[in-house]
C-alpha cells in the first residue's frame, strides 16, 4: 500500500517540479526579449560561454551588447541569472531608463539599489550611503552635500594640483628614461591622493610606493583585492579576512577622524573637507557618528578613485590615437594658459584665475564628455520586490511589470544607441556635445547616472579630470604599448583611418591592463 503511494506521489511531484521550471524558465517572461533558455541554467550558460570565449578580464557589458545586438536591439531584454541569482533586465532605452532613476509616487528616492551592491558592504560599511535607503539616505546626503557643493570644490583646485604635480615628476621620469609603465597604477594612486586630500585632508601618499604610503592604502587595496577574479585566498574564510582588514581599515580611518574633530576646536584655519565639514554640526563623537563616518569615507574611497581614474586613462588613450582631436585640444589649452605648457605656469595660472579657466576649457569639457559617454566607468542596478508595481512603458506604448527582477540601466548600451547618437555612435566625436541645435536628450547621456541617487562626486571628477589634462596634455607623446598601441606602416608612421584615428593592431577592450605605455617628452 505504501509503495503504491509512493510510485503515485513520486512521478506527480516530478511532473509538478517539471512544470514549474517549465514556467519559470520559458513563460513567466516570455513577452521579453531574450536568448533562448536553457532548462536548468537559464542564460547562465550562454554568459559563461560569452565571457570564455571572449577576451581575458571582458566588462560584462560587451557581453551584454553582443546579446543586444543578436536580439535586434530591444528597449530590454532578459538575462535569466537562477538558480544564480534574481532574473536580470538589462535596460538599453534612455527613456526605459529615466523612468528607473527618476522619484515617482511609488519610489519617493527612485527605486532601492539591488542587493548586488551588498557584495561590497564590506568594503564601504554597512552604513555607507549606497546601501542606505529612504529616510537614512536623505540624512546622509543632506549631511555630505555641503562637502561637494560647486564652490566648495573649487576652492579644493590647489589641492589636486599638488597631487598632480607628483603625477607629473613619475610621468618626466619616464618620459626621461623611456621605460614602458603601467599608466593604470600611475592615475589610481593619483585619484587616491586625490580623494584623501579632498574628503578627509590628509596625505594618504599612494604616489609615493607602499613603502611611505599611509596604511589607509595598503589595507585598503588588500581589502579590495578579495573582490577580484582572479582572487588567490582561501575562499573559505574569505569573510573572516574581510572582516579582519576591515577591522584594522576602520581603527586607521577612526584615528584620522577623532584628529580631524580634535583640530576643530584648537586650530583656526578649520580644514574645508568633507569630512570636516559633515562634522560641522556634530557636538559629540560618539561611536555611532564614528562609525558612521568611517562608512562614508570608505565609501568615497571606493566610489571615487577607481572611477576616475579610469576615465583619464581611456582619455589619455583617445587622444594619443586620434591626432585632430589632439591638436584642438593643445590649441585650447595654448590659448587659455599661453605657448608655455610647464607645470607650475599651469598651477599658477590655474591659482591665479580659479574657476574661469576651466570653464574655458569647453573642447576639454567635451572630450571628457564623450569618454565618460563611450567608456562609462561605474554602473546602477536596482530592484522591486515582487507585488510592488512597479511598471515602465516601453517606446511601443506597451506597459511591463517589473516587479521581482534586478534592473540595470546599462550605460554601454544606451550611450551608443544608433538612434539617439547616429552611425557613427561608436566613434570619438567630441564635437558632437558642440554644435548647435544638437538632438541628444539629456536622458542618453548617465555615466553618473540620473534622479535623487545620481553620483554624489561628479563635478569632483570633472574639475580633477580638467586640472590633470590641463598640466599633462601638452607635456607628452603618450605611446600605448600592447593591446590597443597602433598600427604603423613600412617607414614607422601610423595609419590614419578615414575617420581621422590611427589604426590600431588591436582594440583595447579593458583599460586597466596591466600592459603599459611608453612615454616622451614633447
Ligand atoms: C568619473 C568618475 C565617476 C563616475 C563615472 C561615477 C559614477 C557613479 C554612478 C553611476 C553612481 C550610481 C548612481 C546610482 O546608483 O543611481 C555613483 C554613485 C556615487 N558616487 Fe560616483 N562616480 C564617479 C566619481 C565619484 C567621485 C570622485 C566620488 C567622490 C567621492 C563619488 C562618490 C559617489 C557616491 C558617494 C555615490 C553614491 C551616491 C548616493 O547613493 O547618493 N563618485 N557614481
Amino acid at each position: 500500500m505504501a509503495w503504491t503511494l509512493v510510485a503515485t506521489i513520486i512521478p506527480l511531484l516530478l511532473f509538478y517540479i517539471w512544470k514549474k521550471i517549465v514556467y519559470y524558465r520559458t513563460e513567466q517572461y516570455a513577452w521579453l526579449s531574450q536568448l533562448p533558455p536553457s532548462l536548468l541554467w537559464g542564460h547562465l550558460s550562454t554568459l559563461d560561454k560569452l565571457v570564455k570565449t571572449n577576451r581575458p578580464n571582458i566588462h560584462i557589458d560587451e557581453i551584454f551588447k553582443a546579446m543586444h545586438n543578436y536580439l535586434g536591439k530591444p528597449a530590454l531584454f532578459i538575462v535569466d541569472l537562477r538558480p544564480v541569482s534574481h532574473p536580470m533586465c538589462v535596460i538599453g532605452d534612455h527613456n526605459v531608463a529615466e523612468q528607473i532613476s527618476k522619484i515617482s509616487k511609488l519610489f519617493p528616492f527612485s527605486p532601492p539599489k539591488s542587493f548586488t551592491a551588498h557584495w561590497y558592504r564590506d568594503l564601504m560599511g554597512p552604513l555607507s550611503i549606497v546601501l542606505a535607503e529612504r529616510e537614512e539616505w536623505r540624512g546622509i546626503r543632506k549631511q555630505l552635500n555641503p562637502g561637494f557643493a560647486h564652490k566648495h570644490l573649487i576652492s579644493l583646485m590647489p589641492c589636486i594640483l599638488d597631487k598632480t604635480q607628483l603625477f607629473l615628476t613619475k610621468l618626466d621620469h619616464y618620459a626621461s628614461t623611456g621605460e614602458e609603465f603601467p599608466l593604470d597604477e600611475l592615475c589610481t594612486n593619483l585619484t587616491f591622493d586625490i580623494i584623501g586630500a579632498v574628503t578627509m585632508d590628509i596625505d594618504l601618499d599612494a604616489q609615493l610606493g607602499e613603502e611611505k604610503q599611509s596604511a589607509i592604502v595598503g589595507l585598503f587595496r588588500k581589502l579590495a583585492s578579495t573582490w577580484r577574479s582572479g582572487y588567490s585566498g582561501w575562499k573559505v574564510i574569505l569573510p573572516l579576512q574581510r572582516k579582519l582588514i576591515s577591522r584594522q581599515l576602520n581603527a586607521h580611518i577612526k584615528e584620522c577622524i577623532k584628529e580631524k574633530f580634535e583640530e576643530r576646536s584648537t586650530s583656526q584655519n578649520s580644514s574645508r573637507s568633507v569630512l570636516a565639514l559633515s562634522l560641522a554640526e556634530t557636538q559629540e563623537l560618539t561611536p555611532e557618528v564614528l562609525d558612521r563616518t568611517c562608512d562614508q569615507l570608505k565609501t568615497f574611497l571606493f566610489a571615487g578613485h577607481d572611477t576616475t581614474s579610469i576615465l583619464l586613462q581611456w582619455t589619455f588613450y583617445e587622444l594619443a590615437r586620434t591626432p585632430q582631436v589632439l591638436r584642438r585640444v593643445c590649441m585650447e589649452l595654448d590659448e587659455i594658459f599661453g605657448p608655455n605648457s610647464h607645470p607650475t605656469h599651469i598651477r599658477d595660472q590655474i591659482l591665479e584665475h580659479g574657476e574661469s579657466v576651466l570653464q574655458r576649457m569647453i573642447y576639454t569639457s567635451a572630450v571628457i564628455k564623450e569618454i565618460l559617454r563611450l567608456y562609462p566607468p561605474a554602473a546602477t542596478a536596482r530592484f522591486s520586490t515582487q507585488n510592488t508595481g512597479l511598471s515602465v512603458r516601453l517606446p511601443d506604448g506597451q506597459d511591463v511589470c517589473l516587479d521581482g527582477i534586478m534592473l540595470y540601466n546599462c550605460q554601454s548600451i544606451i550611450q551608443r544607441d544608433q538612434a539617439v547618437y547616429g552611425d557613427k555612435s561608436d566613434q570619438f566625436i567630441p564635437q558632437r556635445w558642440l554644435e548647435t541645435g544638437s538632438t541628444i536628450p539629456a536622458t542618453a547621456w548617465r555615466p553618473f547616472e540620473r534622479g535623487p541617487r545620481n553620483c554624489i562626486g561628479q563635478e569632483l571628477a570633472n574639475i580633477e579630470a580638467l586640472v590633470i589634462l590641463a598640466c599633462a596634455t601638452r607635456r607628452y607623446n603618450w605611446e600605448k604599448v600592447g593591446l590597443g598601441s597602433t598600427k604603423r606602416d613600412e617607414s614607422g608612421a601610423p595609419i590614419e583611418k578615414e575617420n581621422g584615428q590611427y589604426e590600431v593592431q588591436s582594440e583595447l577592450y579593458n583599460v586597466s591592463t596591466r600592459q603599459g605605455y611608453l612615454q616622451g617628452r614633447k
